[in-house]
């Protein structure tokens, strides 16, 4: 295939929006994903989020730093099993600051830590619609790191969950940096390639961490 044999090269998607392919190594890759199984574990562990509407979210979901739940932060799992949310390491904040620099520059780093990651899990029929992060109150750039299997990811315009957008292909190891004039675009995962996880990685599925500073 054609980005086998060039590789995929970085790319602006949008004004503030960067595509990094490959920016962590596979050492790094397994750090993550281990602590993401950490994570994970009981209390405030891995839960189906519910929406307002009586829906549930396909991509299942652990915070650090603030628990989201529709559509607000909390200091504990409001809408789960209430225990206090796990906190936030620093070297999570450390590795925000090194991909919005890598991503859009050093003047791009927010003064504030990053103190929020949400960790989304993504089986192979998970996906996530179309929407804003907008309930943080910075405009502080939103940083994704993606793990296993390749997904579909689209980044599209602040004004409508339509088109205009552009889909990029996210894989184990990407970063995707969003801030300045993208940072409350829509965007969302309409689909997941089941069974593209690189083998050395042991992951059956799709982790996404998206790292925030909350302003709260
Ligand atoms: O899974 C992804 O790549 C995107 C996740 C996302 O948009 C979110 O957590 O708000
Ligand atoms: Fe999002």
């Amino acid at each position: 295939m054609e980005d086998e044999l060039f590789g995929r090269e970085r790319a602006e998607v949008a004004p503030g929006a960067v595509h990094v392919p490959d920016w962590l190594d596979g050492e790094r890759q397994r750090a993550l994903l281990a602590a993401c199984r950490d994570w994970a574990r009981p209390p405030a562990g891995l839960r189906t989020v519910r929406t307002p509407g009586g829906g549930t979210m396909t991509a299942r979901q652990v915070c650090l730093g603030w628990h989201w739940y529709p559509y607000a932060y909390a200091r504990t799992v409001v809408d789960g099993d209430g225990s206090p949310v796990k906190p936030f390491p620093d070297w999570l904040d450390a590795l925000g600051r090194r991909a919005v620099a890598d991503a859009l520059g050093p003047d791009a780093v927010p003064a504030t830590p990053y103190d929020i990651a949400l960790v989304n899990f993504y089986d192979g029929d998970a996906r996530m619609g179309m929407h804003r992060d907008g309930d943080e109150k910075t405009d502080a750039p939103v940083v994704s790191l993606s793990l296993g299997d390749t997904c579909v990811f689209r980044f599209g315009n602040t004004r409508t969950r339509g088109k205009p957008y552009t889909d990029v292909e996210l894989r184990s190891g990407d970063l995707f940096v969003f801030g300045g004039p993208s940072r409350f675009a829509h965007h969302g995962v309409p689909r997941v390639r089941p069974g593209t996880a690189p083998a050395w990685l042991g992951l059956d599925g799709r982790l996404n961490i998206t790292l925030r500073v909350s302003g709260l």
